[in-house]
């Protein structure tokens, strides 16, 4: 028998137009002028530092807050605009929260088929079984949510949301409340049952590493503006200022002067082809594009302190003219401890260079 459409796991993802859309709570402009494309299927990662503006671009979509000027489409609907607003529970949109917001006195059924008031009471109850088959809980469809781990019920909440279909899922920091161990494979899970659902999906986080790992696309707000927006490996590997650099890699950050096109530095000179002659700059280099050989070759360093962390330890290397010690991620080098003497050498490609934030 062929599933009925309504039946079908599978949402109609929507596209979602942000156009210069601004948020001020009194005099505070807390989102202010942003532009976004998320396109339908697409999973966008909005990453930022605390108070930077995540959540309340996240209400703004949802339509729990109304922007102060621009427009917010779905599809071909102006959801909010000049002269436009359609409320929450008309925009066809799923949430999840950080504490799950599961109701503690219905069973993990009855909070999934919640959404489904609209059909009758069997077809919502096979939808939700349905629904939590998929999350892979269904042996607990009696059960209250208390009973369940962290994991458990934010797997739950998913189900729930996912379940009517929205044309989009926005979930604020949805794995924060979970410990480092079970986060790694909710945040497993939900992706591919997002992949499943096809649904388009924003989420909020602050872990860089959450991100690249979720993310088609990683937009980076600061003060309430898009800084940068693109693939994980386009804002790792070409981050548009120092900024960026460092939300996504500790990197060593040395400052320099501009000439023939070169920034000179106390490790030597790099390309700086678009700064300005005269101008001051920083060399940014990670700390994985730094290797320790033979004292002798490359620049002399020498080790100040060394960790073991496992696959990679870390080490901070002493070099003169640098107010502050190297940090280098190697390998475990056998024998290499403090106080010895190295040569520094540094993998080009590891370096990216940017115009001094100082005046
Ligand atoms: N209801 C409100 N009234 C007044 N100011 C608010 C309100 N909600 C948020 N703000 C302020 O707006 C700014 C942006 O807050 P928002 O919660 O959107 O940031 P965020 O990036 O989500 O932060 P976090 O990661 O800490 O949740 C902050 O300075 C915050 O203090």
């Amino acid at each position: 028998m062929q599933p009925s459409p309504s039946r079908t796991p599978v949402s109609l993802a929507s596209r979602l137009v942000l156009d210069d859309v601004h948020h001020d709570y009194g005099t505070l402009e807390a989102v202010a002028g942003v532009s976004l494309v998320v396109e339908p299927g697409e999973i966008l990662c909005l990453l930022g530092p605390s108070g930077c503006g995540k959540t309340t671009l996240l209400r703004l979509i949802a339509g729990i807050e109304r922007p102060s000027r621009g427009s917010i489409r779905l599809d071909r609907t102006e959801v909010a605009g000049p002269g436009a607003f359609v409320p929450p529970e008309q925009r066809n949109i799923g949430l999840v929260f950080q504490d799950y917001a599961l109701f503690p006195h219905l069973t993990n059924l009855e909070n999934v088929a919640f959404g489904l008031r609209a059909l009758s009471p069997k077809e919502a109850r096979e939808e939700a079984l349905r629904a939590l088959r998929r999350v892979r809980l269904e042996h607990y469809a009696g059960d209250f949510p208390h009973a369940l781990s962290g994991g458990e019920q934010q797997r739950v909440a998913l189900a729930r949301a996912l379940v009517p279909r929205p044309g989009i899922l926005l979930m604020d920091e949805p794995f924060s409340g979970l410990d480092s161990r079970l986060r790694g494979s909710v945040r497993a899970e939900t992706l591919s049952v997002l992949r499943e659902a096809r649904a388009t999906c924003i989420i909020v986080t602050h872990d860089p590493e959450e991100a690249m790992r979720m993310g088609d696309r990683i937009a980076l707000m600061r003060a309430g503006t898009l800084v940068q927006v693109g693939t994980p490996e386009k804002l790792y590997r070409s981050p548009v200022d120092v900024e960026v650099a460092r939300f996504f890699c500790e990197i060593n950050e040395v400052e320099g002067i501009v000439g023939a096109g070169r920034i000179a530095t106390p490790l030597g000179s790099f390309p700086a082809p678009d700064l300005r002659e005269g101008s001051g700059a920083v060399a940014a280099i990670r700390p994985q594009g730094l290797e320790l050989r033979a004292p002798g070759t490359g620049i002399a360093g020498r080790v100040v302190s060394h960790r073991f962390l496992g696959e990679l330890d870390l080490y901070e290397v002493a070099v003169e003219g640098l107010d502050r010690p190297l940090v280098v991620r190697r390998r475990t080098t056998a024998g290499l401890s403090r106080g010895h003497d190295v040569g520094v050498h540094i993998d080009p490609a590891e370096v990216l260079v940017f115009a001094s934030a100082r005046p």
